[in-house]
């Protein structure tokens, strides 16, 4: 099972190789304003799935903005340790 470490390996490798159809790829060409408003999208669609949804739907949104909010580490050049520094 993928990890939270182990995706952000996986996400930089591409952001370096740049394999032909990556989502990872496409969303750091389009920038730091639209990976944030995939954030605040993924971050709206958490709470709703939480207040209203199954938890299977929950927990699918929650690694919707995991994947989003790595996305814009990367963009932003931030490592793990970076962010971990702050836990
Ligand atoms: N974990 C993810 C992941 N989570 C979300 N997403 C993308 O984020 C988008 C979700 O945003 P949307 O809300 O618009 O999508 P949706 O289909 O409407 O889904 P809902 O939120 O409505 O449920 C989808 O289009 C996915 O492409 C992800 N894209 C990639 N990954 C993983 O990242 C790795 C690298 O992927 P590539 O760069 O595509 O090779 C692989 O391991 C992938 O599994």
């Amino acid at each position: 099972m993928k990890t939270f470490d182990t995706l952000f390996d996986e996400l930089s490798r591409k952001a370096r190789e740049r394999p032909a159809g990556s989502q990872t790829v496409a969303e750091l060409d389009a920038g730091i304003h639209q990976i944030g408003k995939k954030v605040v999208e993924e971050a709206a669609e958490v709470w709703m799935a939480c207040e209203h949804e199954t938890d299977e739907a929950a927990a699918e949104e929650i690694s919707q903005l995991l994947y989003h909010l790595q996305v814009m580490m990367i963009a932003k050049g931030l490592t793990l340790e970076d962010v971990y520094r702050h836990l």
